[in-house]
């Protein structure tokens, strides 16, 4: 059943209201190349009304969470909603219909509808300013810099709407050039992803090998004078590994040491994941279900939401991001939103050829379901999975309230709502099962 009820992450940081960035990382503009700046749009019209008022432990706490008031701070409000969660659309199989697509079309409303009983939360419509700009210069990066993709795959790059994807999951980024960062590595992120292991010339024959050498685009090979040359011309000998030694300069540029190392960390874990997934199918394993929940937590969006402050400008200290409670609050937020995709991508995986793995197929076939049961306890593990996000979040907000820890945990709860929306709207890419 969908939920309608408040939050409690919304419930304990409403808006969470934190000004935005006081830049403590390098000062723009970054990265190699010249970008011209483009006046900033303003930031998207905050849904809701004045910030809510949260009883907290102390006054500085509640200060924080009501965020600034009065004249013209609204704008400093990133994509407040204040409303309950949308409950998901009436079982009813003409709301779960599927528009037609519309490539190129980046900067223009979106459509698509929610998967029935599925617990999210709406966002406001991604600023079509930032989008366009966003869109501009993502594709020029991809083509012009790093030729990341054929010509002959240009519509599936602007089907990708990557530009209406991070401007809808940071909100809070202080500008374009903040936003580029994240655009920038999600699309190498996808081409590693398309071009090693799936459906764009990957296979899971020698994947082990081929991530490996990408992974030193991230992280960097120290060897000796004779051998050094000849790693760094690797890097640009492909698209995947061109693309992420790109985005990651970009990104290193903006980022904090412990920053950069963070996200090394996290596309280490990605990677792992890749593997097992890999060597599942060379073996053709259909893992028990928490086997699979294992693979997928790893296998999983978490690189993206933890560069969160960075793209706002601002870090989270090592420290803070160590904690046990806030990697837990994050792994579950990765959890949700990879099982997300699970089910928004559960009919395109179905037409790859093979059998792709993902959470309601495994289900169903380990637990001796139909396809439709399959899905449908597929769409409660995930409802499970935020609840358990928002409620160990909004705890460990109460118990740590450092303006930075409030700010992180808000940054990485809109972008799990970005990523529903994305998934939600992108019905170039995706279309709903018929199962209502
Ligand atoms: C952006 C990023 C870090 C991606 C890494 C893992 C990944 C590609 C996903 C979590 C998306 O899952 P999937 O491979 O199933 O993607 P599609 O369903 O093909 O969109
Ligand atoms: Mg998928």
């Amino acid at each position: 059943m969908p939920d309608s009820g408040t939050s409690p992450l919304r419930s304990a940081l409403p808006g969470t209201a934190l000004r935005p960035p006081l830049p403590t990382g390098p000062s723009l503009p970054f990265g190699p190349g010249a970008r011209t700046s483009v006046p900033e749009p303003a930031a998207a019209a905050p849904a809701g009304a004045g910030a809510a008022t949260v009883p907290g432990p102390n006054p500085a706490l509640d200060r924080i969470v009501r965020g600034p008031s009065g004249m013209g701070t609204a704008v400093l409000h990133p994509a407040r909603r204040e409303g309950p969660p949308v409950p998901s659309a009436a079982a009813d199989p003409a709301a779960a219909a599927v528009p037609s697509a519309r490539p190129g079309t980046e900067a223009a409303a979106a459509e698509g509808r929610p998967i029935p009983g599925l617990y999210h939360h709406p966002v406001p419509e991604p600023d079509p300013v930032r989008v366009a700009e966003v869109s501009r210069r993502i594709k020029r990066w991809a083509v012009d810099e790093v030729e990341a993709y054929p010509p002959e795959w240009e519509d599936q790059f602007d089907g990708f709407s990557v530009g209406r994807y991070m401007v809808a999951c940071h909100p809070d980024a202080p500008t374009v050039d903040h936003l580029m960062i994240a655009t920038r590595l999600m699309v190498a992120e996808n081409v590693v992803d398309d071009v090693y292991c799936e459906d764009h010339g990957g296979s899971p024959v020698g994947l082990g090998g081929r991530l490996l050498l990408a992974h030193t685009a991230l992280d960097p090979l120290h060897t000796t004078a004779e051998y050094q040359p000849l790693w760094a011309e690797s890097l640009l000998s492909d698209a995947a590994r061109r693309s992420y030694r790109s985005a990651m300069a970009y990104f290193s540029e903006a980022a904090t040491p412990s920053q950069a190392d963070r996200f090394r960390h996290d596309m280490a874990r990605l990677h792992m994941g890749y593997l097992a997934e890999a060597a599942w199918a060379q073996t053709d394993y259909t893992p028990e279900v928490w086997e699979y929940l294992s693979m997928r937590q790893f296998n999983n969006f978490r690189p993206c939401p933890t560069i969160t402050d960075t793209v706002g400008g601002y870090e989270l200290p090592p420290d803070l991001h160590a904690l046990p409670a806030l990697q837990r609050v994050i792994a579950l937020a990765g959890n949700a939103t990879t099982i997300s995709n699970d089910l928004y991508s559960y009919t395109k995986e179905l037409k790859s050829p093979g059998k792709h793995l993902n959470l309601p197929v495994v289900i169903a076939e380990q637990e001796g379901l139909s396809d439709k049961e399959g899905y449908l306890k597929a769409v409660e593990v995930h409802n499970e999975l935020m609840h358990a996000f928002e409620a160990e979040a909004a705890a460990l907000a109460a118990s740590w309230p450092d303006p930075r820890m409030l700010r992180f945990l808000r940054g990485v709860a809109v972008w799990v709502d970005g990523n529903h929306y994305w998934h939600m709207t992108n019905t170039y890419r995706y279309s709903l099962p018929d199962f209502w």
